[in-house]
């Protein structure tokens, strides 16, 4: 036993040396990066890439490269479309492409993806990125006259260097801000002026959290209004193998028959067809129990009554040609959303949507979205979380 513990201790030590290693190689390279954003580095992304997936064995040079790995990287990504990588130190990541303002990937610190990417997805403009987190902006599918799902997913985004403060600070290392702004073809469809920024952050312990702040900056005393969502598409092991918690006894728009109104009677949603929902007036905190994968799915959300949950089952995948004919089975999109009452922004008025995502083992979570406990996290005030 004691030899036991004095192994641990010794285990413990290193890897805090290894920490605090790692940290001042991260606060040296922010020093690096000088004028740009304070932790924004430029780095050829083969090098980046080779840290990752391709990873086998620590005596790697590719395995010294990926310690030696900064919390925020920009680099190159499919087409060479430019793309964020965020990484903290436990090994969790996340990937954000400037088109759409696109989180594409976020891993956990195994390294195990948690995002679905279809593998036909097509990364070129103007055809938004089929899986990952799309943006929903400045109109959610087809309410309104603007395209589907608005044009925020397939406009390029820019990097913020120098945002307004968030009224809670970001204590996190890995992060990035993105800000989109229209341009005169956009002001010609949709003719109200705007800034959206986008914070998007990997906590310490790998959690994702997206937080949209939009701004109403037109000169010409107009309000505005947009409905919205983060249309997240969430890696499953197998679509008959899940359920989802947190929205029983709710009503919801049925897509699938003319948005007509019904109350949700079962205990979870299950899924036997292609189903699409808009439900209404959800709670702050939504579960994805993934059976097969042992894995949960905890989805948080502010500012975001509304919750989408669509899968398009066999014949709809098959319409889609950026979408494989049975990718239907590895994905379920639940997304947080503000649909039934768009949200109106007067001129100077700034609307803030958060969405925060863990992925934890099943049996930690499990009972943790009874009844009671839903209704207790609905009276939590939205903004609540942070
Ligand atoms: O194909 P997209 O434009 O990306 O839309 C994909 C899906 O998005 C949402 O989930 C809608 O509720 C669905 O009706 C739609 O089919």
């Amino acid at each position: 036993m004691a030899h036991g513990g004095a192994e641990l201790k010794k285990a413990e030590q290193a890897s805090t040396q290894a920490h605090a290693a790692r940290t001042a190689k991260f606060a040296a390279d922010r020093d690096q990066a000088g004028s740009q954003s304070p932790l924004l580095l430029r780095r050829a992304c083969s090098t980046l890439l080779a840290g990752g997936d391709m990873l086998a064995s620590a005596s790697t040079p590719a395995a010294e490269e990926k310690q030696e790995l900064a919390p925020v990287v920009q680099c190159k990504g499919v087409n060479d479309l430019d793309k964020v990588v965020l990484r903290e130190v436990r090994g969790s990541s996340a990937e954000v492409y400037l088109y759409g303002g696109h989180v594409t990937s976020w891993k956990d610190e195994h390294g195990d993806e948690l995002l679905f990417v279809s593998n036909k997805a097509i990364f070129k403009p103007p055809k938004a990125i089929r899986g990952g987190i799309p943006i929903c902006f400045p109109q959610f599918s087809n309410f309104g006259n603007l395209e589907q799902h608005g044009f925020a997913r397939n406009r390029v985004w820019t990097i913020d260097t120098d945002p307004p403060p968030f009224p809670v600070p970001t204590t996190n290392t890995a992060y990035i801000d993105l800000i989109l702004k229209p341009t005169e073809e956009d002001l010609k469809i949709w003719p109200h002026s705007f800034e959206y920024r986008l914070r998007v952050a990997l906590s310490p312990g790998g959690d994702l959290m997206l937080t949209s702040r939009i701004r109403n900056t037109n000169a010409d005393g107009k309000p505005f209004s947009f409905t919205f969502a983060y249309h997240t598409y969430f890696k499953i092991s197998d679509i008959s193998e899940v359920r989802v918690e947190g929205l029983e006894t709710l009503d919801y728009l049925d897509n699938l028959q003319d948005r007509a109104r019904f109350t949700e009677q079962g205990d979870a949603i299950v899924f036997e067809s292609e189903l699409d929902r808009i439900y209404l007036g959800t709670p702050s905190k939504i579960a994805i129990i993934d059976h097969e994968k042992k894995r949960t799915f905890v989805v948080r959300k502010g500012g975001l009554p509304d919750a989408v949950v669509w899968n398009p089952w066999d014949k709809k995948a098959k319409a889609m040609s950026d979408f494989g004919d049975d990718e239907y089975k590895r994905m379920v999109c639940v997304e947080a959303a503000a649909i039934e009452k768009p949200v109106t922004l007067k001129p100077g008025e700034e609307w803030t949507g958060k969405l925060e995502l863990s992925a934890v083992p099943s049996s930690y979570y499990s009972g943790q979205l009874d009844p009671d406990r839903v209704i207790q996290d609905s009276s939590v005030p939205e903004d609540s979380i942070s």
